[in-house]
């Protein structure tokens, strides 16, 4: 059981079902933009290459009841659920550790914004980028890290150094007090158990994609209608 599941008796959600809220949410705001109010579980679930069985099992882990027979689900009202159980009604302020090329360009991606993610800093150790503008802000020196983490109040970090770096940015970020890092940096970090990591490997992702092409076989075949947890 995890601190959290120990304070407030939650337990976590399978990271199945997480991703497939996150799909839901996408396409719950494409329907709310579109003026509708109400969604078939057959075109919710479809957007997450699920079907309506799996939708409702996903939502039953949720609690509360989202959708009416023969109406269908609730558009704003399930967005707002799913938002607030992901977490995004609180006040996510991220910093980007590493300035190159990667690290620009995330901090350029305006999807970035909104559901309450903020890009608060953008740090680098190379005297070549300190300075520089970046997405509005100013590349600041990395050494600062820990005043910078504690004066702007950074509760979440993105790291986009070198491979060698990856560790030491690491446990530096988990010094000044970050508990949620997102690393794109291929390599496996090692942190203390009340950090979360998750890790962005396009590498990985193309050489799964080359399995099923090298298959012949699309993703869906290779996936249960109902996978267990
Ligand atoms: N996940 C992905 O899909 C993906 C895609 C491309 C690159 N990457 C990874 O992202 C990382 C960055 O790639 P890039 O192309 O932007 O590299 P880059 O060399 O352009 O930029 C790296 C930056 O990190 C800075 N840096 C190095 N050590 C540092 C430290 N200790 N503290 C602060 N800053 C430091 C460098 O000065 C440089 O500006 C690499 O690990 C790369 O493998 C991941």
């Amino acid at each position: 059981m995890t601190d959290r599941e120990a304070q407030h008796g939650e337990r976590a959600l399978p990271e199945a079902t997480l991703e497939r809220l996150t799909v839901y949410l996408r396409a719950l705001e494409a329907a709310q933009q579109a003026g509708e109010r109400t969604v078939s579980s057959e075109t919710l679930a479809s957007a997450a290459g699920a079907n309506p069985a799996i939708l409702r099992k996903d939502l039953s882990l949720l609690g509360g009841s989202f959708g009416r027979r023969g109406v269908g689900y609730d558009v704003a009202g399930l967005a707002d659920h799913i938002g607030a159980t992901l977490g995004l009604k609180e006040r996510w302020r991220v910093a980007i550790v590493g300035a190159g090329n990667l690290g620009r360009a995330l901090a350029g991606f305006s999807g970035f914004r909104g559901h309450g993610f903020e890009l608060i800093a953008i740090l680098d150790r190379s005297p070549a980028v300190i300075g520089r503008p970046v997405a509005g802000l100013r590349v600041r020196p990395a050494e600062d890290l820990e005043s910078i983490v504690a004066a702007e109040a950074v509760n979440m970090a993105v790291l986009a150094v070198p491979n060698a770096a990856a560790q030491s940015v690491c446990n530096e970020l988990v010094a000044a007090g970050i508990r949620n890092i997102l690393n794109f940096a291929p390599v496996v970090l090692q942190a203390p158990a009340d950090v979360n990591i998750r890790q962005v490997d396009m590498s990985r992702e193309l050489q799964i994609l080359a399995y099923y092409a090298h298959q012949g076989v699309g993703h869906q075949d290779a996936v249960p209608p109902l996978a267990p947890e």
